[in-house]
């Protein structure tokens, strides 16, 4: 299976025929599998070199130094998630041993006025917990706000591809919910154990998943329509974005939130990545654009934080 690209400069550059073209294409791969190379983002350079620098940086303390950040409680969103912290596949219903990862996240930098939900405040509006290494905060919120940008652009190009009005999604993600992670996969050793993944397989919860891998390194596989696991390459200079649950639904089924995992093999370099998870504003009604009765209809927020507690190992 190959991978298929989506250039978004050349996207947002086209004239109205080129653009249709390139939007009904967007719509056969969000069809077919749900995962893409994403190249023409536009994000410069230092602001990703800034991040890879200090979220390394980061994972190579000491424990005792990144536990001082961990999450304060579980189901606390942000802060550390060291290792044993995590079954993605839980999520899936699937009882497997943790996975072989650890993890620092962090959420949206402010509380947009007129937030009074309680379950908002006490949910992805608690404070990101910032480590002690310097520079590390003004790296994340710099990557953080490229991410918010780069992901209302492509959701520009998503309202195209499902033949929407460009701006359609708008007001939908003004005051998104979108979570941060950094992601070290520690080397392994001769095996792991059974059923046990560096990430298991999971679909991801929300609207789109902004993913940067190492460059060139391996383990991301998706599950292909026909059941097989395949690679997902890591190009330099380019991200892979896939739709996640939310966006499914959104679309009545009609984009797929695709299975993948992070698979473990022995004897493997440690590897590292960053992935932002889209959501849409806390109150944002996600109801089936078809107008019929496909899924349920659900708000942003709660659905968001029903999905995140399956997780917890
Ligand atoms: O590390 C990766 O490449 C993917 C991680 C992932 O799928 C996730 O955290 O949802
Ligand atoms: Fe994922």
């Amino acid at each position: 299976m190959d991978f298929a690209t989506f250039n978004l400069a050349e996207f947002e550059a086209s004239d109205s025929e080129a653009r249709a073209a390139l939007a009904a294409r967007l719509d056969q791969v969000c069809q077919e599998i749900g995962f893409l190379v994403l190249t023409g983002h536009g994000v410069p350079t230092d602001v990703i070199e800034g991040v890879w620098s200090k979220t390394g940086a980061f994972f190579d303390q000491s424990f005792d130094a990144k536990a001082r950040v961990k999450a304060p409680e579980p189901g606390y969103p942000y802060g550390y998630l060291g290792p044993n912290s995590e079954a993605l596949a839980r999520s899936k219903g699937e009882d497997t041993p943790p996975d072989l990862k650890e993890s620092f996240n962090g959420g949206p930098q402010s509380v947009p006025e007129g937030v009074t939900d309680p379950e908002a405040l006490s949910f992805c509006y608690v404070p990101t917990i910032w480590p002690e290494v310097d520079g590390f905060k003004v790296a994340w919120t710099a990557y953080y706000a490229a991410m918010e940008d780069l992901a209302a652009r492509v959701m520009v190009a998503f309202a195209a591809a499902l033949n929407l009005p460009e701006d359609f999604f708008a007001g939908f993600i003004d005051h998104p919910i979108s979570a941060l992670r950094a992601l070290n996969y520690p080397a392994t050793g001769a095996v792991a154990l059974e059923n046990q993944q560096r990430a298991g397989a999971h679909t991801d919860y929300g609207s789109l998943t902004i993913l940067l891998p190492q460059p060139g390194s391996q383990g991301l596989q998706v599950r292909s329509p026909q059941g097989e696991w395949v690679d997902v390459p890591a190009p330099e200079g380019a991200f892979v974005i896939n739709i996640g649950d939310l966006m499914a639904r959104w679309t009545a089924d009609r984009w797929v939130s695709t299975l993948h995992r992070v698979a473990v093999r022995p004897h493997q370099p440690a590897r590292k990545s960053l992935a932002f998870f889209h959501q849409p504003n806390w109150d944002a009604e996600i109801v089936p654009l078809d107008g019929s009765a496909a899924c349920e209809p659900v708000r942003s927020g709660p659905y968001l934080m029903g999905k995140f507690k399956s997780s917890g190992a």
